[in-house]
């Protein structure tokens, strides 16, 4: 097949045009005037065949096109490059790059999605039925045959979800989903590139998908561009990498920039701050031998979980293992969460608590939450953050405390309250989503995959403002697979609750206070 067949890594046979080559330009947004400060000024830039690339954003004050994105945007066909007439894909030889360039952004929401809320709870109710478009009908429908499907499938250890409907798959799930549907279209890519492909993915899969895409980039089918947080471990497979911060390009050996590496903002900022310990009081979270069953798929087994206030949980496990679905029976999306009879909430059986309450006492943000949030010009980031009051998406005036709250919180978090959500960085949009889950000072507060597309800048202020702002009396589950990115650590009396086979075992890697 073409996308398993593999030759050597070698380097560019005399003669072979570049994939990319910019000399001396500089990019331009769609739109913006020659006066305009350029997106990125005086690139220099050329991608012999046989290198493979990350682009890494290290970027102190991200600027909305300055970033990443903005090469990517460049290579799409999006951006206008001057001087004019420089061809950035010469390998491509004259073709339509909007035909044979792919791209899949993992960090940012899809504008077809539009400025709408997307119900992201009907995944627990989607179920497998004879109407239900599943997974291998989508990939079928983009002109994949079986053949491949099956092959690709298998690779990307997915294969036992491709009669599942797409609503139905996990976050990680999903990002597998989408880079076979990016593969898997007609035409073939001859480019493919992704953006934070690796954010999100269990640290069993992250290998899987990089030696894929490894193989891939060697066989040029498709060559492979992806775009980094430079906080990202970078893929052993990468020869270069060109960093992009503040509107410059520089471009670097990948041993040269693995070796300047320097410990991840988490680490920095737990070095720099001091243990919390946490208090003892009844607990909030218990789950007695609790268990979530899709028709045969059993996805919860007997699990059986205490969270005590001011507790700090990372809750691990591989892409598919529950952990949304654990969350979202404590935040009652989940529809057996109410019926479930293993389930107490702040001391009391689940179902005596209205969901509205719930969401008032539990902070959280998710991807499902980012992607499902609606998006417009009218909305401001202290409107998101201040709807952490309720814990949906209602709009409604506030008192002169909570604003005052908000301000404060958007402040620390070095965010521009009356900015519109539609003009944020995915890294700024990713904060506020983190501060909406916390302005309340909820009890309990859930972050799951809350760095999502943020800078390594913000992932730093990020964590120091967390460890501030969530004092003993705060409960926390951390879910996210970089484990040097969690805020907590042994210090903290981190605890580690497991999920393997649908059952959770307690990680007490360091001595418990209790
Ligand atoms: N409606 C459904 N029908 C069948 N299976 C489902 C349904 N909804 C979810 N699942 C399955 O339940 C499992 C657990 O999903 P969940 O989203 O909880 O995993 P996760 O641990 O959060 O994964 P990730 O790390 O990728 O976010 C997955 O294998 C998913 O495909």
């Amino acid at each position: 097949m073409w996308f398993l067949a593999r030759r050597l890594f070698s380097t560019a046979p005399a003669g072979r045009p570049p994939v990319v080559r910019v000399i001396d330009a500089s990019i331009f947004a769609p739109g913006a005037s020659h006066r305009s400060v350029p997106a990125i000024s005086n690139l220099n830039w050329t991608v012999n065949d046989g290198e493979a690339w990350a682009v890494i954003e290290n970027d102190s004050a991200p600027r909305p096109v300055g970033g990443k994105s903005a090469i990517l945007q460049l290579l799409l066909g999006h951006m206008r490059i001057s001087p004019a007439g420089i061809d950035p894909l010469p390998f491509l030889k004259g073709q339509d790059c909007r035909e044979v360039v792919h791209s899949v952004a993992f960090s940012t929401r899809p504008k077809s999605w539009g400025g709408g809320f997307y119900d992201y709870t009907s995944r627990y109710g989607a179920a497998r039925g004879e109407d239900a478009r599943t997974f291998r009908h989508v990939l079928q429908d983009l002109g994949a045959v079986d053949e491949q499907i099956d092959q690709l499938a298998t690779r990307l250890e997915v294969h036992d979800l491709l009669d599942l409907p797409l609503v139905a798959l996990s976050n990680g799930q999903t990002r597998r989903a989408r880079v076979m549907q990016a593969l898997l279209r007609t035409p073939h890519p001859k480019l493919l590139l992704l953006d934070e492909p690796l954010t999100g993915l269990d640290p069993h899969v992250r290998p899987v998908l990089s030696e894929l895409l490894r193989s891939l980039h060697e066989s040029d089918s498709p060559r492979i561009i992806m775009a980094l947080r430079a906080q990202d471990p970078l893929p052993e497979w990468i020869t270069h990498v060109l960093k992009v911060s503040d509107g410059r390009a520089e471009t670097v050996k990948a041993s040269e920039f693995v070796a300047a590496k320097t410990d991840s903002p988490a680490q920095v900022a737990r070095r720099e701050h001091g243990a919390v310990a946490p208090d003892e009081r009844p607990p909030i979270v218990q789950l007695k031998n609790v268990n979530v069953k899709y028709h045969e798929r059993h996805v919860l087994r007997d699990v059986t979980w205490t969270i005590l206030p001011g507790e700090k949980w990372h809750l691990q496990g591989y892409n598919g293992s529950g952990k949304t679905t654990l969350t979202s029976l404590l935040t009652g999306a989940h529809p057996q969460s109410y019926t479930n009879p293993g389930l107490f909430l702040f001391n009391q059986p689940r179902r005596k608590i209205p969901t509205p309450v719930l969401a008032q006492r539990i902070g959280h943000t998710s991807p499902e939450i980012a992607a499902a949030l609606p998006r417009r010009a009218s909305m401001t980031v202290a409107d998101l953050i201040s709807t952490g009051y309720e814990g949906h998406f209602a709009f409604r005036p506030r008192s002169t405390s909570e604003l005052a709250r908000v301000q404060e919180v958007a402040t620390a978090l070095g965010l521009t309250a009356d900015k519109s959500v539609i003009d944020l960085t995915p890294g700024e949009f990713a904060t506020a989503l983190m501060a909406r889950a916390m302005v309340a000072k909820p009890e309990l507060v859930i972050l799951d995959e809350a760095f999502m597309g943020m800078t390594s800048a913000q992932v730093e202020r990020a964590t120091r403002w967390l460890r501030e702002e969530s004092g003993p009396d705060q409960a926390v589950v951390w879910i996210g697979h970089w484990e040097s990115e969690c805020p907590w650590g042994d210090d903290d009396y981190l605890r580690i609750v497991r999920l393997e086979g649908g059952s959770a075992s307690v990680l007490d890697a360091q001595p418990s206070r209790r």
